[in-house]
């Protein structure tokens, strides 16, 4: 499976946007692609370009953008009615509904960062709204956890082996996991997240709340591609490169597609299905989670999406939560990497911009596998090897572990 054929449904975030909106967007987006600068990133003080390769001297623009070369018709389509519906803006005249859209229902584009509407670049000016972190009202368009209780049935809760495992009553209400919220453009949540309720005024405080959440660089033109993995027959698929890729490369950046705290009672566990289910994610963010591995026996709906976000997590830290209690991300393309106890990437997690991003600690070669690790190897064979089963029902037989 490509990067590409993973991305289905159109964004109802994009759905959503207003003609200026959308206009605006459109207009950064022309004017960084036509820009001859290069879009910079700052790593700790100092401003750097985001090298494309270590050994290239000169940014290779039409490298870069050969993704727009490669677009399918109905992606140029779109971008075609982009254009005149910039030219309608331009006009004064009023934008047809057809051409409300900057996304087809094939294309998943999102836009690089360092443009001016919304720029989700590390140089980007972050900072919370005071007023929105004093608020201490419920916002009224989250979902009560609770509420979400009446959606499933007293049958299915009776049939839910999950249940079975992790029902308690004295488990409700979870304060991990009190709020369900979407977090990304309005009414087209791109996160779902299931969070406590500080967490849940931190991220409506959040410069990018309610903002599109972008991926860097368009997925067609990132460079790892998803194939049937090559560590073990029942690893199921694996990220591998599609060219080489040197040492210290970020990889690509990616919004989390779920965010959920690391420890969850059944009670949470149990909405996963319905939180999932019942729009609170789009359709597109939907899709995907569904298309994620699943290394846990289920015997329904709601034990295989739990399933999903405990085989696909990966610890977030974020300003609300200790280390020892993090909340965790499953994503759409960082979740393929298998792991390795020698892993040739690490993951990082970007609060400010909310992207969690792969970056090479060693040169990896065209048609490599990638791997991260899952836990910590600087821990013994034996324990390594137990944590990983435990977690996630493998047993490791890299290098480092061998083959017994
Ligand atoms: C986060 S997923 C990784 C992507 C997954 N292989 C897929 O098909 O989408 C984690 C799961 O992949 C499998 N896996 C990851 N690393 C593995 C390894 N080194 N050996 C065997 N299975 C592995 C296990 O089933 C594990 O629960």
């Amino acid at each position: 499976m490509s990067s590409s054929t993973q991305s289905g449904a159109r964004s109802g975030a994009q759905d959503q946007m207003s003609p200026s909106d959308i206009t605006a967007l459109e207009k950064a987006f022309q004017d960084m692609l036509s820009s001859t600068q290069v879009k910079t990133v700052s790593e700790g003080s100092t401003t750097t370009r985001e090298p494309a390769h270590e050994d290239s001297e000169e940014f290779d623009f039409e490298d870069e953008y050969s993704w727009l070369d490669r677009m399918t018709p109905s992606e140029s389509a779109a971008f075609e009615r982009a254009a005149l519906e910039t030219l309608f803006t331009a006009e004064g005249l009023p934008v047809p509904a057809e051409f409300r859209y900057l996304l087809t229902s094939e294309s998943d584009i999102a836009f690089p960062s360092g443009n001016d509407v919304y720029d989700h670049s590390l140089t980007a000016r972050f900072s919370l709204d005071e007023t929105e972190l004093k608020n201490p009202a419920a916002p009224k368009d989250f979902f009560d956890i609770q509420n979400l209780n009446r959606a499933i049935s007293p049958a299915d809760a009776e049939r839910s082996d999950v249940q079975k495992r992790f029902r308690n009553p004295s488990d409700a209400p979870d304060p991990n996991a009190a709020c369900i919220m979407g977090f990304g453009a309005d009414n087209g949540a791109h996160v779902g997240v299931v969070c406590d309720p500080r967490t849940r005024q931190f991220l409506r405080a959040h410069p990018l709340f309610r903002k599109p959440l972008c991926i860097e660089p368009h997925y067609s033109a990132i460079p790892v591609y998803i194939a049937p993995s090559g560590v073990h027959a029942d690893a199921g698929q694996g990220l591998f490169a599609a060219c080489r890729i040197t040492v210290k490369e970020r990889l690509f950046r990616e919004p989390p597609l779920l965010i959920s705290p690391a420890r969850i009672s059944g009670h949470i566990a149990l909405q996963f299905d319905t939180f999932v289910v019942d729009r609170v994610v789009p359709p597109r963010v939907r899709a995907a989670y569904d298309a994620l591995h699943n290394c846990w026996p289920a015997s329904n709906n709601a034990e295989h999406r739990f399933g999903i976000v405990r085989t696909n997590s990966i610890a977030l830290n974020f300003p609300t939560r200790t280390r020892e209690d993090p909340l965790t991300g499953c994503f759409q393309l960082l979740s393929r990497a298998n792991h390795s106890c020698m892993p040739n990437v690490v993951f990082e997690w970007d609060y400010k911009t909310f992207q969690g991003s792969l970056i090479a600690v060693r040169p990896i070669e065209a048609g490599e596998e990638i791997f991260l690790s899952y836990t910590d190897i600087s821990a013994r064979k034996a324990v390594r090897r137990e944590t990983l089963q435990r977690m996630y029902r493998f047993k490791c037989t890299c290098l480092k572990c061998g083959p017994n």
